[in-house]
């Protein structure tokens, strides 16, 4: 998200569900200022029908919690908001209670960049509840889509083999800010560049561009067109072979390449966006070679996502680099992760011991997880995950299981092995930012690090193997003990 970058915080505190104020409000004239809640961000299925996702997002939490402050305008819009039955929405004392509210809340999240799994907590936020419910809306607004790109990007890198791969959504991405998030997101997961200026400023991503057909359409001839190019742009020249037909467009490309060699520059690359990009890649870079021009390189574009560009390779195609636009920007072909929030515990105050809550559900696929949970991921001797395990109480002892029960399967259990590391990181603090910002390069560093240790079975694109997220034997039984008891008070039989 850019939200917390480049707007008022007064943009930030309503970028929200009109329904998180309203509750908000019935928390507070129920005298419940001083309730607790402990809250889970995570997604249920990874997307893609991939095996794993790539956190993102998380690194701009704390912003958001910290810009988090009502302005005069803010309250003086939420006053004008009518009720639909008539009369104001909202109450001027809760009004007041806003306007000098700031978020006390301590969240702990995964790294951006991290590999994650489905069903464990991305983020966990613990404080008042009224302020839990506040984030909510902007907090899975931040996760959910920059998560779901990363994740696009990173089988789209993934197949790119490590030929450079530039963000060229922009134009097709889900308005401004939508472009800025796909061009942080996709740079963290792996993207060389972005075409997307504003990001670069922002973001300091490396920008990257060529020229578009209309280029070539404005001039009397291709061939004057690569030439003013040439002239304008020497050294950063890529040259679109496809605007009338690509033979005559290499043909003419060499002639530039030739009269920029003689004038001491060289054409960088050639970018193909239309028709048989493996058959025509393949032309051009035996054209070029013919030339003497073996350095000039081949980029492509045209609609690529990872399966193309897995199947262009498979053709051998010689392609350098590859510009992606609509499927990674809309990252087609699912369009939202379908993240959620969910509660699971409660306390009367901020030095009471928590209670675990359980949201049971028609459907057993939704019922939540219990408790203040922890993440602790296991590795192999070579530094590879092998397992993720859900716990609650005890983390230290936790690290000692040797077993868990599977997250979606109670029948099922897995192994452990090795010292864990705990995944969540505290970022915030009583409303406070934990050290300094992370920059954008270790959040990139981090993924690429995740991604290579990743066990290939889980990252390939067909029928990947599930990678093994469990609860701690304990907190299994918690688990069950209160879908019992909440099914018995419901007077509902127990599904399990
Ligand atoms: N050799 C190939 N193997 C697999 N897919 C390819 C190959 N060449 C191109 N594609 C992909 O096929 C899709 C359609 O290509 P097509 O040839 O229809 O484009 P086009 O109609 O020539 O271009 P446009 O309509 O954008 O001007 C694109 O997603 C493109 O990336
Ligand atoms: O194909 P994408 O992955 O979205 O990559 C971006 C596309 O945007 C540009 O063309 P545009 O789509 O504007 O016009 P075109 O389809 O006529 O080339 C560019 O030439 C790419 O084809
Ligand atoms: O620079 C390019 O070639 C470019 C940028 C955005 C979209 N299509 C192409």
């Amino acid at each position: 998200m850019s939200l917390t970058d480049r707007t008022k915080p007064t943009d930030v505190c309503l970028n929200t569900d009109l329904y998180e104020l309203t509750m908000a409000q019935g928390f507070w004239e129920a005298g419940l200022t001083d309730a607790q809640a402990c809250f889970n961000a995570f997604f249920r299925d990874c997307p893609f029908d991939g095996g794993y996702a790539v956190c993102c997002g998380t690194g701009q939490i704390a912003d958001l919690v910290e810009n988090f402050v009502f302005e005069d305008d803010d309250i003086d819009y939420l006053a004008s908001i009518q009720a639909p039955g008539g009369g104001p929405m909202f109450k001027p004392g809760f009004l007041e209670f806003l306007r000098d509210h700031h978020l006390d809340l301590t969240i702990h999240a995964v790294p951006e960049g991290q590999v994650v799994f489905g069903r464990e907590p991305m983020v966990r936020v613990e404080g008042p509840v009224i302020d839990c419910q506040l984030i909510e809306t902007a907090l899975l607004n931040l996760v959910n889509f920059q998560t779901l790109v990363a994740t696009k990007t990173a089988r789209v890198v993934r197949a790119a083999e490590g030929h450079p791969v530039s963000d060229f959504g922009l134009r097709r991405a889900q308005g401004p800010d939508g472009g800025l998030a796909v061009a942080r997101a996709s740079y963290i997961a792996g993207a060389s560049s972005t075409s997307n200026v504003l990001a670069g400023k922002i973001y300091g991503i490396p920008v990257f561009g060529t020229h578009a057909h209309s280029w070539v359409m404005a001039f009397p001839s291709e061939l004057e067109a690569f030439r003013a190019f040439a002239k304008s742009s020497p050294r950063n020249c890529v040259l679109l072979l496809d605007t009338y037909d690509v033979h005559q467009g290499i043909r003419n490309a060499i002639t530039v390449a030739k009269e920029m060699e003689a004038a001491g520059e060289r054409l960088s690359a050639v970018r193909l966006d239309s028709g048989d990009l493996a058959r025509l890649s393949k032309e051009a870079r035996a054209a070029f070679d013919e030339a003497g021009l073996p350095y000039v390189k081949i980029s492509v574009s045209n609609d690529l996502d990872e399966y193309t560009i897995q199947s262009l390779f498979a053709q051998g195609a010689p392609i350098d680099s590859f510009g992606v636009g609509t499927k990674l920007a809309t990252c087609d072909p699912q369009p939202s992760l379908g993240g959620v929030y969910k509660l699971s515990a409660v306390r009367r105050g901020a030095d009471e011991p928590w209670t675990p809550v359980i949201k049971l559900s028609e459907q057993s696929y939704k019922r939540t997880i219990p408790g203040v949970q922890h993440v602790l991921r296991y590795f192999d001797q070579a530094g590879r995950p092998t397992a993720d395990m859900l716990v609650v109480d005890e983390v230290a002892r936790a690290g000692e299981a040797r077993e868990m029960v599977d997250i979606v399967d109670p029948y099922l259990t897995h192994r452990l092995s090795g010292e864990p590391v705990e995944l969540l990181v505290k970022m915030v603090e009583h409303g406070s930012r934990c050290g300094e910002p992370e920059g954008i390069e270790a959040a990139r560093e981090r993924c690429r690090e995740a991604l290579m240790r990743l066990d290939p079975a889980v990252a390939r694109f067909l029928n990947p193997q599930t990678y093994p997220v469990g609860l701690e034997l304990g907190l299994a039984d918690l688990r069950s003990r209160l879908a019992r008891e909440e099914r018995a008070e419901s007077g509902r039989p127990t599904a399990e």
